[in-house]
């Protein structure tokens, strides 16, 4: 960043590889020791984003950094989600779930939030700095022993726990707080939506809540397809009314509380012409093989599978994921994006989809893959709002 000399503003930075580090320490100490030297004249302006949790550790002494980022790590490991990661962290930290609102007390504080978790939960994005924590210690213990964490508890963290209960950051105290959410994955689609519509396709969001299982979410697109395609180019046949109750059941396994696949339906229905049907969140990959990928490529290839396993009569097909950050994974690309003829192509390329899928070597594949020409390069984009999915559909 370039400030000017004698600049107020002070720049640190840390958390290399999202963790804590000494680096983000130095960081949160001078946060704090700012917040606790406000007064009721003042306003503290807080300006939060995902990834805010390794960037403002500031842990509960005796906890040490390092314990804290033992646990971290452990918790990530066994696949703690990010309500329980920072439901704990929360629990350790001086800053975290109300601690900096209540540093800052009798100052007026306002945070302006960048939500990168499903739903826009502010008590969960960068663990809340200035949302009280609503959490009990039993709450702490109860995920601590569902991974297998209780036992091997380092002392100070059960001394924290244990005095935590009787010292809560407390709702009472985030009163003089105004928390507002000032970017979503829902907007970013909203904004997507609007470009498609500009570009003449009659655009719908489907939800902002995506989550499950990579290849769940990826046979959820594929039965949209089908579906949504047969209602763009009539008659809809019985295997595609069969594949629509499939479709219904599958949403309702993968409990997507906002999806307006009804609407959606009808919004094709009428359309008539070109479609897209948009949607976000942040499904999840289990990692089994030693490929290189991301989230996105991952569904991007296992969508475009799906998509070549029948016929999908007179329609044209393109599927794109892509991350909001412009960063797929551990991977220079931001996503992919797929069309039915993928699997076939590819073959004609000696690419096995399958087998490049069983490695989770997505991006290895989309790298060779025609040149790399259906990667999505946006180069980093400074912020992060998760996922974007688009299905665009045409009539032949
Ligand atoms: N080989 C792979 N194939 C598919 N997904 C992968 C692969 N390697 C890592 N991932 C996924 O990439 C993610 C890790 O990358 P990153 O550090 O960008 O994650 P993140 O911080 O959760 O992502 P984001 O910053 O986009 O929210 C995880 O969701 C992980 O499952
Ligand atoms: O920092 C964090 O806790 C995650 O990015 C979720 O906001």
């Amino acid at each position: 960043m370039l400030l000017k000399p004698h600049s107020r503003v002070q720049v640190f930075e840390g958390a290399e590889d999202n963790l804590p580090d000494r680096d983000a320490l130095r960081a949160a100490v001078a946060i704090r020791q700012l917040a606790e030297g406000l007064t009721a004249d003042d306003l503290l302006l807080v300006l939060i984003s995902g990834g805010g949790s390794a960037l403002l550790p500031a842990p509960i002494p005796p906890v040490t950094l390092e314990e804290k980022q033992t646990l971290t790590k452990l918790l990530a490991a066994r696949g703690a989600n990010i309500q329980e990661l920072n439901t704990i962290r929360k629990a350790l930290s001086q800053l975290k779930g109300g601690g900096l609102a209540q540093a800052a007390y009798p100052a007026q504080v306002v945070s302006l939030i960048l939500s990168d978790v499903v739903g826009d939960p502010v008590e969960v994005i960068a663990s809340g700095p200035t949302v009280a924590s609503v959490h009990s210690v039993q709450d702490c213990l109860h995920i601590l022993n569902h991974y297998g964490l209780r036992a091997a508890l380092p002392r100070s963290v059960k001394t924290v726990l244990a005095q935590s209960d009787s010292d809560p950051h407390g709702p009472h105290s985030c009163g003089h707080v105004l928390n507002v959410i000032i970017g979503s994955n829902a907007l970013a689609l909203a904004e997507a939506q609007r470009q498609a519509e500009a570009l003449g396709y009659r655009a719908v969001v489907l939800s902002a809540a995506i989550q499950g299982d990579v290849k769940s979410v990826a046979r959820f697109y594929g039965l949209l397809t089908r579906v949504a395609g047969a209602h763009l180019t009539p008659p809809v046949t019985r295997a595609s009314v069969e594949e629509e109750a499939q479709l219904w059941e599958l949403a309702a396994e993968l409990h997507l509380p906002d999806l307006q696949l009804k609407e959606a339906l009808e919004a094709v229905v009428e359309a008539g012409g070109p479609v897209c049907l948009l949607a976000g969140g942040e499904p999840t990959v289990q990692l089994q093989g030693s490929g290189k990928g991301g989230r996105n490529q991952e569904l991007a290839l296992r969508v475009g599978a799906e998509l070549g396993q029948r016929p999908l009569g007179p329609l044209e097909v393109l599927f794109l994921s892509g991350g909001t950050d412009g960063q797929d994974g551990p991977t220079e690309a931001a996503g992919a994006w797929v069309v039915p003829e993928l699997a076939s192509q590819a073959a004609a390329e000696g690419l096995d989809v399958a087998a490049f899928l069983s490695r989770n070597d997505s991006h290895t594949f989309f790298r060779c893959f025609r040149g790399g020409a259906h990667l999505l390069h946006t180069g980093l984009t400074g912020t992060n709002v998760m996922d974007a999915h688009l299905l665009f559909l045409r009539p032949r």
